[in-house]
């Protein structure tokens, strides 16, 4: 009888942003939670790398060490939020192996070691829940799980990034600058420890493996998913999209078709009317369609302490009622074997920005490697930049910007490539997909 009431131990790796939030949640929710699991939880110790610099009213100071594995070995559940794919791996594994729970908001881990760490939780029968690894604290991967178990996803789309959403937003609500809105991301706790995966978009990249393992049932990693971040997308892009009734949002987008699972990506130009033009600043939203259900969106929180916090200790109340009950939650088993479908099958509207020589017959030079390619423009619009130059050319420069039609992207990317080698094009091309 004692055994069935003694306390239920958590040990947290990590009192960074989202780990000292979730000791404040614990603590300042204690009795309510016991009530919820039906038997006490406790914080059985903190690890960090340096607990002189932990200082939060709500940690109790005894708890906290560098040693990090003996807070691995005097778990039930071992909560990490270390980040990252090295230690990270190692103190989850060795939790599991030891007979713990894990719960962990760890995208990175996941996206590169999941099937490794699915069966070890199914070999040593112990959970691994990771709520706030998808969309902060949006439910999303439990309706993936648990909810949707039931019916046959057929593709997401969603913003699943809070970082490069503030980014973009701030830049074009306020006009900020992108270092300056980067800054204020971090700032705000939404950006990882190095921000560069959220802004070249490794992090949604993360997440879109997630998802699609998850509604697939098959295996997706990090390196099957296509990657573009936001560093390209400039004032002037934001201020194109502005003018046409835009927005620009990174987007991650899932699928299946006759080619395979695809995972992407790509910042893209989508209407203000369309729903996810209103998803503002650090929140995320994700589309799922599903043969049965229809369509469903899940919508909140994508990043930040607080929000990430909850859905992390949501996961430890759920699996320290499993412990409780004696059982655990569903395995995550990737049955399907789906290829990844290739990068050729991929198709888009595109907006393409050159900046050129402004000479009589450039759009024609231009409009002709398009025609060429078969790739067929739906829109064209030409502003002069007297601040720009290009060195060995005395005239002024315009930027064109030319909208595709549906077309295939190898030869889009192609037909930009041979434009670029014409000599009355000069800088760095742009080149955004358009969202229905
Ligand atoms: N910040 C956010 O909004 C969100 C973060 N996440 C994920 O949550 C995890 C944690 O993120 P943050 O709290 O933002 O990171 P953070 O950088 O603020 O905190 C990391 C913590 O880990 C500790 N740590 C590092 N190495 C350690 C080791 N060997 N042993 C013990 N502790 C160690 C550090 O001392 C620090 O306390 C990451 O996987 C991140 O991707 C997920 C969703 C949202
Ligand atoms: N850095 C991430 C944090 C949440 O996953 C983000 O900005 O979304
Ligand atoms: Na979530």
């Amino acid at each position: 009888m004692a055994e069935q009431n003694a306390p239920i131990r958590v040990g947290l790796l990590g009192a960074g942003t989202v780990g000292s939030q979730t000791a404040r949640l614990l603590v300042e929710q204690k009795d309510e939670l016991a009530q919820r699991i039906g038997r006490p939880i406790e914080l059985s110790g903190i690890a960090c790398l340096d607990p002189e610099e932990v200082d939060f009213p709500w940690i109790d100071r005894s708890l906290l060490t560098s040693d990090t594995m003996s807070v691995v070995k005097n778990a039930d559940i071992v909560v990490e939020l270390i980040g990252g794919t090295g230690v990270a791996r190692t103190f989850v594994l060795e939790a599991m192996n030891n007979g713990a729970s894990v719960v962990t908001a760890n995208k990175a881990l996941l996206a590169k070691y999941g099937p490794e760490l699915y069966k070890t939780a199914e070999d040593n029968n112990v959970d691994i829940y990771f709520e706030a690894a998808v969309g902060g604290a949006i439910p999303i991967v439990r309706p993936l799980r648990e909810s949707l178990v039931g019916d046959q996803v057929k593709d997401m789309l969603g913003i699943v990034n809070g970082t490069t959403n503030y980014i973009l937003d701030e830049m074009t609500t306020k006009g900020l600058d992108f270092d300056v809105a980067l800054k204020e991301a971090q700032a705000k706790g939404y950006a990882e420890a190095d921000p560069t995966g959220d802004i070249e978009g490794y992090d949604a990249a993360n997440k879109a493996a997630i998802m699609a393992t998850l509604g697939f049932h098959t295996n997706v990693g990090i390196d099957d998913v296509t990657v573009e971040g936001i560093t390209h997308i400039t004032a002037d892009d934001i201020a194109a999209a502005t003018a046409e009734g835009k927005v620009v949002k990174l987007l991650a987008v899932v699928g299946k078709d006759e080619h395979g699972v695809s995972a992407r990506v790509y910042p893209a130009l989508i209407r203000n009317e369309h729903p996810l033009a209103s998803v503002r600043g650090s929140f995320n939203a994700v589309f799922v369609r599903a043969e049965y259900a229809d369509d469903l969106m899940f919508y909140g929180r994508g990043a930040g302490g607080a929000p990430t916090a909850s859905a992390v200790v949501g996961d430890i109340v759920t699996v320290a009622r499993h412990i409780a009950a004696g059982c655990t939650g569903p395995a995550i088993r990737m049955y399907n074997d789906y290829p990844i479908a290739p990068l050729s099958t991929s198709k888009a509207a595109f907006a393409v920005r050159f900046l050129i020589h402004d000479n009589p017959g450039v759009l024609a030079k231009i409009s002709t490697i398009f025609a060429k390619n078969g790739v067929s423009i739906n829109g064209v619009n030409q502003d002069l930049k007297p601040t720009l130059k290009d060195p060995g050319y005395d005239g002024e420069i315009q930027q064109l910007r030319l909208v595709t039609h549906m077309t295939d992207e190898m030869t889009l990317r192609a037909t930009v490539a041979e434009v670029c080698e014409l000599d009355c094009v000069t800088g760095d091309p742009s080149i955004i997909r358009v969202l229905d």
